[in-house]
């Protein structure tokens, strides 16, 4: 049934997201911990290789996050790849993170059809779906337009989401950066129309919007090429590639220089790699958060804040 909801609650709710995840990144500093169940670090921490170990290792990285990271992201995959059980356990673990009040992405990369993707909003957006989100991660390569409904969708539920624009991976960047051919960006890149179709939901929104980028921090030989300029997008952007892809301090200064303050760097096995010690994974976070916080005030410098 449609809600009747007055044009300002709506307002309210599309800028929901952005705001909460700028007062988290005020607070504790411009760090996610990402919670990816490897088989190799549940092997290594002791655990089961199945939903329980998955289970068991996410609430541990969620305490070493608590207090010390803006935001975590669980990686969807990692679960489902023990089917009901394993949701199950996704479940369980979003509830705890709720519980703690820390902001939680789903990396669940969802993309496709309009007609299809709507029913991920059950999932992840609506007041008591069973896997409920701040935030998702989304493909944008059915075209960035297929994703309007469900992104609006997230904004109506004062949720957000993250679309891959230019990812962190080497073979990502040759498809991202090719030019288009026909349509509203014909001679830009692919990643170009993705940033800017995103940034058109955080127009006329004050402060950070809720509608984020993925920019991965590795992918600096490719940036001028792709024409995406991150110190002219005010939604987040969550960018991976920290540590274990090869990225350092200083890809992130130089990749994101001028930006506002929205970076948002997503550190998974660089973390992991410390545990199942709840005392050295904590040392870890703190530390890596600090380099992070560090480079993106320099990359910040001369940016105005959002
Ligand atoms: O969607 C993502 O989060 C993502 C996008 C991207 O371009 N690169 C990337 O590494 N990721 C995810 O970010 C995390 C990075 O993990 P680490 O390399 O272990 O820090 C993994 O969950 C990846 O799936």
């Amino acid at each position: 049934m449609a809600e009747n909801v007055s044009s300002e609650e709506m307002q309210l709710r599309r800028s929901d997201f952005g705001l909460r995840l700028k007062n988290s990144m005020d607070k504790y500093g411009p760090l996610c911990v990402g919670i990816d169940p490897h088989r190799k670090l549940l092997t290594d921490w002791g655990y089961d290789v199945d939903a329980e170990g998955a289970e068991l290792f996410a609430m541990r990285m969620l305490q070493a996050a608590n207090g010390r990271a803006a935001a975590v992201k669980f990686q969807a995959p990692m679960f489902e790849r023990y089917g009901s059980k394993g949701y199950a356990a996704l479940e369980r673990v979003l509830y705890a993170a709720r519980q703690m009040g820390i902001i939680t992405i789903v990396d669940c990369l969802h993309g496709g059809l309009p007609t299809t993707i709507s029913a991920i909003a059950d999932a992840y957006f609506k007041p008591g779906a069973p896997l409920l989100a701040d935030a998702i991660t989304l493909l944008p390569y059915y075209g960035a337009r297929s994703l309007q409904g469900v992104i609006n969708d997230a904004l109506n539920n004062s949720r957000g989401v993250f679309v891959a624009s230019l990812t962190s991976n080497p073979e990502g960047a040759s498809m991202q950066t090719a030019i288009r051919q026909s349509g509203e960006y014909k001679g830009r890149t692919v990643a170009y129309g993705i940033a800017h179709t995103a940034q058109k939901f955080n127009n006329g929104i004050e402060g950070m919007g809720s509608v984020g980028l993925i920019i991965g921090a590795t992918i600096g030989q490719w940036m001028d090429q792709s024409g995406v300029e991150p110190s002219k997008f005010t939604g987040p952007i969550l960018s991976p590639g920290y540590g274990w892809q090869g990225a350092e301090a200083k890809d992130l200064r130089t990749v994101f220089k001028g930006t506002k303050g929205n970076v948002l760097v997503t550190v998974s096995r660089f973390i992991a790699a410390h545990g199942p010690d709840i005392a050295s994974l904590s040392q870890a976070t703190e530390a890596i958060a600090l380099d992070v916080r560090q480079a993106l005030m320099e990359a910040t410098e001369e940016g105005e804040l959002l």
